[in-house]
């Protein structure tokens, strides 16, 4: 039986970059933010029930991210409506990969691990984190995001301290050599208490 590991983190923390490192340490990946991508993309399962509630988020017979943040930023509720269409598929991938998977531990990359009660469902949760300031900075260096939608993003989430206290791990990202020497330590501890169960 598998280890299920919640990896989880706000907007910008890292959570993909530590996951890949993850990764390197032989655990198998699986990313929510993938997963909706797959979804949105022609012949993806969200494709048909979002043209149906926002015919105009569909660009090319896949659902354009660019059209949905438009929607969402003329009328921020609609975010909502989204995720209720969204969370139930991306629920169903989650658990196609885990009863596929083989490896001993499977590292689940979910942003909204923590507001969607995924983490009732994981043996253990590592949460990353940065400061707010470098956080900010990382986001708005990617440049796909004005700050108005990175700050409504950022309400919508739970705060970090709380996701961190809430975790069994936490992951601090401020170096990508001191976030790779947690990884492996959080690795090591997962599978020796493996070993001794
Ligand atoms: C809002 C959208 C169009 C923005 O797309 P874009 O390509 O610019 O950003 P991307 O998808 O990479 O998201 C960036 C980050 O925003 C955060 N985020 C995305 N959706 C949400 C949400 N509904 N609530 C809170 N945070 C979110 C996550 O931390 C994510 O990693 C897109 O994220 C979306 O369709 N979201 C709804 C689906 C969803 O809830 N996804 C979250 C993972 S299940
Ligand atoms: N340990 C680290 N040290 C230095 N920089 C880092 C580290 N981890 C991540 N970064 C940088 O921070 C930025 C955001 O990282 P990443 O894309 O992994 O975050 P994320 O949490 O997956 O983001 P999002 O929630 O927006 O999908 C990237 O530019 C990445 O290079």
């Amino acid at each position: 039986m598998s280890f299920a590991l919640g990896l989880t983190g706000s907007i910008g923390m890292g959570k993909s970059t530590t996951t890949q490192m993850f990764a390197d340490e032989g655990c198998a990946l699986w990313d929510a933010d993938a997963a909706v991508h797959r979804l949105y993309s022609e012949g993806g399962a969200a494709v048909k029930p979002m043209g149906a509630a926002f015919p105009s988020a569909i660009v090319g017979g896949a659902v354009s991210r660019d059209a949905l943040k438009q929607i969402i930023s003329n009328d921020p509720a609609v975010l909502r409506t989204i995720e209720s269409i969204v969370h139930p598929l991306v629920a169903t991938d989650r658990s196609r990969f885990r009863e596929n998977a083989t490896a001993d531990i499977l590292v689940f990359d979910i942003p909204l691990l923590f507001e969607t009660g995924g983490d009732m469902v994981m043996d253990a949760v590592v949460c990353v984190s940065a400061s707010a300031e470098e956080q900010k900075r990382r986001v708005m260096e990617r440049g796909t995001m004005s700050e108005a939608q990175f700050d409504q993003i950022r309400a919508k989430q739970m705060p970090n301290d709380e996701k961190c206290a809430r975790s069994d791990f936490v992951i601090v990202t401020d170096t990508l050599d001191h976030a790779r020497a947690q990884v492996q330590d959080v690795v090591r501890q997962i599978r020796a208490g493996m070993a001794d169960a």
